[in-house]
């Protein structure tokens, strides 16, 4: 007999916790929980509704009616099925049997057949055997997606109350299910993340039957601590799971944005409504308090008038006595007074301003603390209970509280783990920023959901998303930071000489770097560990790159290897043998030159990732050379292993050593002296051993960033990055733009030189320009627009930077980056005179 469709379905809730508060559930560590307006049971019974009541009615008749025929198509059916002859089942005999079994009745007829079939192998403990538990091996750390196998134990509850959707009473036992996921979405209601889970086996209490399928929230699943097998390619499950983050953030962020014009209304109409419903007795009470507000008004008022009139009227004024102010009138008698003066009318409205206020001050207790914009305050209205943050400059990152009260900060279970932003394991002891704060939360989601206009914001975004060790890492320089100021700021001391008259309706941003045409001047900087700021990392970053039409160049400190990204590599390890073997992994693969980082002999000492003890994830082109090992009780090994690693006896005469192994063209990164550049000039009798630099990453048409592949040189350089490393090595060097001036006058063209360092507008890719560089490549903002918002993220950043830097030439007259010149721009210079280049 068929069973209604509507028993099709078990939705499974976990005894009387189910709405408990913890934060713990949901995929990505935030909850519906702490939406105030969220009411559990809407989407639970807006699916019970959608299920049960429309087409169990329906069903029901049906039911009567086609008793007698579904018993004989039912001998039918299993005679097809004991013949072995599943295929020739027509559709409406395949939903006979699923029905019959409790089965889901979505698919076309090879699925439905499918479904058939893999219920008969699985029945009778089938499904045991092909799923063992032993076969369970993973922990789904809060993060599953469709296409997981997983096992879960769950209570049993003898009395389930569907229409609460609450168990009652202790559980009467516990049961394993084993299923797969088929399915899983985010409520359009509530956007509360559900699973639909088929069952392959389950035992103990209560069993439920094979091919079940089974309703259950998010967060009560990653609560069972689901187990699930391995897929046969974990990159595929890797690329389900980063749609399913996508798609979750997009529907917490419209959820975020739904509460947040809630809330605004609400205290908008209950502070319209307030001053109606105040109690005469109130009133008076409040006239109390709001009087001397508005005697203190007053005084201020008149100390301000004191003032203007000391400024007009010399000491004298002084000793006279100050007049009664006229909104000092006693407002205790105002409410008994009918008629009203002018100004006893002013106070009265400002009188009731103040008690709106007093009224939302009660309402919203939270607000107290806030300090209030005296302008809101007298208006009356009141912004949601939000604490804005503004936008920090780009090296700020204010703690959340103050050293002092860390202590006191809960610590709790890392919460980036499962995002694989955290590379510590089940045991990280790390105590990373922790916003439990619902406000908080809740600023984040709808500034994580607003579009960047800049990267400066993109830079917020990041320091919002990412682990507080994480965020210092990228964002940090050496020592005092300086230089790391003075990387953006010197860019601020050039201004412009705009050309006008000139035909901009057509601008040509690409240009050509060693042979190579890019769609802009503009490279993305080798920077570490890029899963830090995303679980794809590098990958990410040079998918956007390739989609950009740009160069990404690839660290060999990179988080992904140099095989998943195939890309460049950029260091001289202590350990001869490590670096020859990269060097021929990076030539198997494809690259076509390399960029040798020649500023880091030792590490700069960047004091917020000793603070921090900052733990860094295996470094994927290390495995195999060297202990990657990552420890997460004694804190920061990432200066240990760079000295491990880094040679400092490196020097000019080891490039011939470098170029003794590989034939690819060498790129030398991080000078900042006439000295550097020109002594390496190839015309120089040493050049053969230093002019092994200039290299590049080019973009396959499979997307992959590749190096270009150049001329071969005989001697001398291909080009040069200007750079400190973006002062994260040693502290008071020159701001890179201060310096690329001096290394161009030095090289005479004789070889490019791009530069790199404080880069965050079209505008200073255009000064750089200007001053002789013929790319610039841009470091953190690339890591923080991936933190943000992953590949897309990346994609951003380079967009905004080449449409920035087109405006840029368009209004200075500038129609190709031919026409950029020196010309086009003066330095301000201390006593603000204006000179030119
Ligand atoms: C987090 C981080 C990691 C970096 N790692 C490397 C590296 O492995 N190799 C390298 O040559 N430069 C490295 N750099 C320096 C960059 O290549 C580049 O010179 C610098 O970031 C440019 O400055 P900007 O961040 O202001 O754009 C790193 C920079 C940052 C911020």
């Amino acid at each position: 007999m068929a069973a209604p469709e509507s028993e099709q379905v078990i939705f499974i809730e976990e005894g009387d916790d189910e709405y408990s508060t913890d934060s713990g559930g949901s995929d990505l560590g935030y909850d519906s929980d702490l939406d105030p307006s969220y009411s559990p049971l809407e989407d639970t019974h807006a699916t019970f509704s959608k299920l049960s009541i429309g087409k169990k009615s329906k069903s029901r008749i049906g039911k009567d009616l086609d008793m007698g025929v579904d018993e004989i198509e039912e001998k039918v059916i299993q005679k097809i099925i004991e013949a072995g002859q599943q295929e020739k089942l027509k559709v409406e005999q395949c939903k006979v049997y699923l029905r019959k079994n409790g089965l889901r009745l979505t698919g076309n007829k090879p699925t439905l057949i499918q479904r058939i079939k893999e219920h008969l192998e699985i029945s009778n403990g089938g499904g045991e055997r092909r799923y063992p538990i032993f076969s369970f091996v993973l922990d789904c750390k809060g993060d599953a997606c469709t296409g997981d196998v997983v096992m879960f134990k769950q209570n049993v509850y003898k009395m389930f109350n569907i229409a609460a959707c609450s168990a009652s009473g202790p559980p009467c036992g516990k049961r394993i299910v084993a299923g797969r996921i088929v399915k899983e979405s985010y409520g359009a209601a509530k956007q509360q993340h559900t699973f639909t889970i088929e069952v392959l086996w389950s035992k103990g209490e209560k069993p439920l039957p094979p091919l079940r399928p089974l309703l259950i929230k998010g967060r009560n699943l990653y609560r069972l601590k689901t187990l699930r097998q391995r897929w046969e390619d974990e990159g595929e499950r890797h690329k389900v799971l980063m749609e399913k983050h996508s798609r979750g953030f997009i529907a917490r962020s419209n959820r975020e944005i739904r509460i947040h014009g809630k809330e605004k209304r609400k205290l908008l109409k209950a502070n319209r409504m307030s001053i109606n419903q105040v109690p005469k007795s109130c009133l008076s009470q409040m006239n109390l308090i709001v009087t001397e507000k508005v005697e203190i008004l007053s005084q201020q008022q008149l100390a301000l008038n004191m003032d203007s009139n000391q400024m007009k009227n010399g000491p004298q004024q002084l000793s006279v006595q100050p007049q009664k102010p006229s909104l000092s009138v006693d407002h205790r008698k105002l409410a008994a007074q009918p008629q009203l003066s002018a100004d006893s009318k002013k106070a009265a409205k400002l009188l009731s301003q103040l008690v709106e206020q007093e009224l939302a001050v009660m309402q919203n207790n939270c607000q107290t603390q806030v300090p209030q914009d005296p302008i809101v305050q007298l208006s009356g209205i009141r912004e949601a209970p939000i604490n804005r943050q503004r936008l920090k400059s780009i090296n700020h990152h204010p703690p959340t509280c103050p050293p002092q009260e860390q202590s006191c900060m809960k610590q709790h279970l890392c919460p980036y783990y499962p995002k694989g932003r955290c590379y510590c394991g089940d045991n990280c002891k790390f105590l990373h920023e922790q916003r439990d704060n619902g406000d908080q939360r809740r600023e984040y989601r709808f500034q994580m959901a607003a579009e960047p206009v800049n990267l400066n914001e993109f830079q917020e975004l990041a320091r919002l998303a990412l682990p507080k060790m994480y965020y210092d890492f990228y964002a940090g320089g050496a020592e005092d930071e300086h230089t790391l100021k003075e990387n953006v700021e010197a860019f601020h001391r050039i201004t412009f000489r705009p050309r006008i008259l000139v035909d901009v309706s057509r601008i040509d941003l690409s240009t050509t770097i060693l042979d190579y045409k890019i769609s802009a001047p503009i490279i993305i900087a080798p920077t570490a560990l890029h899963k830090l700021a995303n679980p794809e990392g590098e990958v990410a970053t040079a998918r956007a790159a390739a989609s950009c039409n740009t160069i990404m160049v690839l660290s060999f400190t990179s988080s992904s290897s140099i095989e998943e990204v195939a890309a460049s590599s950029n260091a001289v390890f202590k350990k001869r043998d490590i670096t020859a073997t990269l060097v021929q992994r990076a030539e198997r693969n494809g690259f076509k030159a390399l960029v040798l980082t020649a500023d880091t002999p030792r590490l700069g000492r960047r004091e917020a990732d000793i603070k921090n003890k900052m733990i860094t994830p295996p470094l994927k082109n290390l495995e195999g050379l060297l202990s990657t090992k990552v420890s997460s009780d004694t804190g920061s090994n990432f200066e240990a292993d760079a000295n491990e690693t880094m040679d400092a006896s490196l020097s000019w005469k080891d490039l011939e050593w470098l170029r003794s192994i590989t034939n690819l063209p060498i790129l030398i990164k991080g000078i900042l002296t006439r000295e550097d550049g020109k002594i390496k000039a190839p015309s120089d009798d040493m050049s053969i051993a230093l002019f092994c630099f200039p290299c590049s990453l080019r973009l396959k048409e499979d997307s992959f960033p590749f190096i270009h592949s150049i001329k071969a040189v005989e001697v001398g350089v291909a080009g040069i990055i200007v750079s400190n490393h973006g002062a994260r090595q040693l502290d008071y060097t020159p701001a890179t733009i201060s310096a690329l001036e001096e290394v161009v006058h030095a090289v005479k063209g004789r070889v490019p030189i791009l530069m790199d360092g404080g880069v965050r507008r079209g505008t200073d890719v255009f000064k750089a320009l200007a001053l002789g560089a013929q790319a610039v490549l841009i470091g953190r903002p690339v890591v923080y627009g991936l933190a943000a918002k992953g590949e897309y993220g990346v994609r951003r950043v380079i967009e905004m930077l080449k449409d920035e830097f087109e405006l840029t030439m368009a209004l200075t007259g500038c129609p190709s980056v031919k026409h950029i010149t020196r010309k086009h721009g003066q330095l301000k210079s201390f006593y603000g005179l204006q000179r030119k280049f």
